[in-house]
């Protein structure tokens, strides 16, 4: 795989004088590491200690890094080279809380027996009560079988744990909803299917996540229509809806109308296909696809879309780009035309880097860094569970779209994930859109 990111901590001591800190700087620089947050740790008369977090692609430019700062020499120190990411993950990022204290006889006998039987026959006899009495209607099972995991491919459910407990964390945070991730020892359909169907009972919704095409499809389809609460595979949609966002303020930006424009989707699996389904259903007249599988371009046939024959073609056709296929560097800065729009999303590693595609004339690019259904899943969800929604549709979908639209600062491309406001704007965006359905 190309541009495999290696990200490091480098904890490095410098004189206390101006000018020190400049040549850290620079040595970094020149190895073409890429400088993140810079913390100091200790600022003292006689000398400076910084946390400096880099992204390198390769080992050999992080140890390129390493030599190039030692060489200063000149009273610059490395004290400690950490993996920050590994150390984050240490024990696991998510753990069931209780809410409510247990310090006494009194507590134990109100939050245990014998005081929870009468809530339990409560919700016996009004069902309905369950929201409000336990954690159900805020509960969100992650629900993965392993077999796509960023563009990881099929690594298996234990593997994607951290990526299940990554959305859990999301959730929490920006929309104070309980993520649970429950992993699939299986990637039969049926199996899938049945499984999810006897455990939904505990969960307000379901979040299915990286599970591989062609079966997500049929997965999420069956689950839609035989459960009565939200289900929504978010690679599909909450990719949709961010990336059509993202292209939203693109056209808006350089004064494109986005139902004339021709717009290209490389690479038709779960992503890709829902990107072009929410793109048509936008009312974009024109949506080219391509991919290497050719059941892949027939669904987009299906859905009314239409297909070119190569990775030339589309970068030749059309005036904005969309790619999720898990493939780093797929798209070459030769093929990109001046003006053009670059969305290559795929994780860890893009089709094409911002910078590159940019530098090839590119008028927008970005990738699955910032235009990350980390913009929408939150807010989708916070919002269908606020209105009771049964499930999730295209009108939910797109009003949370316009909402991180109207988020979006003029000349970017796409919200900050950190905004606090923004999930809770496309949280009641969506749960306006769900209350109009009902209407
Ligand atoms: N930025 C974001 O928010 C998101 C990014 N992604 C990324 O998108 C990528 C794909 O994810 P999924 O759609 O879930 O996987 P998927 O496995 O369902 O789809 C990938 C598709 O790309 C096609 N493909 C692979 N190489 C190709 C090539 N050289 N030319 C044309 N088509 C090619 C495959 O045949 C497959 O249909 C992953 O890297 C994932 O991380 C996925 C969801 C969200
Ligand atoms: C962001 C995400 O869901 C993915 O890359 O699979
Ligand atoms: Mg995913």
């Amino acid at each position: 795989m190309q541009n495999q990111h290696i990200i490091r901590n480098i904890i490095v001591e410098t004189p206390s004088k101006p000018g020190n800190f400049a040549k850290v700087a620079t040595a970094i620089g020149m190895a073409e590491g890429d400088i993140g947050d810079i913390t100091t740790l200790k600022s003292g008369a006689l000398t400076t200690i910084r946390d400096i977090t880099i992204t390198c692609k390769s080992k050999d430019q992080l140890d390129q890094v390493i030599s190039n700062i030692e060489a200063i020499d000149n009273g610059v120190k490395i004290h400690a080279v950490t993996d920050d990411v590994l150390k984050a993950h240490e024990g696991g990022k998510i753990a069931m809380k209780s809410r409510l204290d247990v310090r006494s006889l009194r507590d134990l006998q109100r939050i245990y027996t014998p005081g929870v039987a009468s809530v339990c026959m409560d919700i016996l006899h009004n069902p309905e009560k369950a929201n409000y009495f336990t954690s159900i209607g805020t509960s969100v099972a992650i629900v993965t079988d392993g077999t796509a995991i960023l563009g990881l491919g099929n690594i298996g459910p234990v593997a994607g744990m951290p990526v299940m407990e990554g959305k859990a964390v999301l959730l929490d945070q920006f929309v104070g909803l309980s993520g649970i991730p429950i992993l699939l020892n299986t990637s039969d359909p049926d199996e899938i299917v049945e499984t999810i169907k006897h455990i939904h009972k505990g969960f307000g919704a379901i979040l299915l996540e990286d599970i591989g095409s062609p079966h997500c499809f049929e997965i999420e389809e069956r689950l839609k229509a035989e459960l009565p609460i939200p289900v929504m595979h978010d690679d599909q949609h909450g990719t949709a809806v961010v990336a059509l966002a993202a292209i939203l303020s693109a056209c808006k930006a350089t004064n494109v109308d986005i139902k004339k424009a021709k717009i290209g989707q490389i690479g038709l699996g779960a992503a890709g296909l829902a990107i072009c389904r929410m793109l048509m259903a936008y009312g974009v007249e024109e949506v080219y696809g391509l991919d290497r599988q050719e059941a892949a371009q027939e669904r987009l046939l299906n859905y009314g879309g239409q297909t070119l024959e190569s990775l030339e073609a589309v970068m030749e056709k059309c005036d904005i780009i969309v790619a999720t296929t898990g493939v780093s560097g797929l798209i070459k800065a030769e093929m990109v035309r001046k003006g053009q729009i670059i969305l290559a999303l795929s994780n860890p590693n893009p089709e094409i880097l911002p910078s590159e595609a940019i530098a090839a004339g590119a008028a927008f690019a970005a990738d699955g860094r910032s235009v990350n259904n980390v913009i929408g899943f939150p807010g989708i969800f916070k919002g269908a569970l606020d209105a009771g929604a049964k499930e999730i549709t295209y009108p939910m979908l797109i009003a949370a779209s316009l909402a991180i639209v109207n988020h979006t600062k003029p000349g970017e491309l796409i919200p900050n994930p950190l905004d606090p406001t923004l999930h809770h704007i496309v949280a009641r965006a969506v749960e306006e859109s769900a209350n109009q359905g009902i209407e």
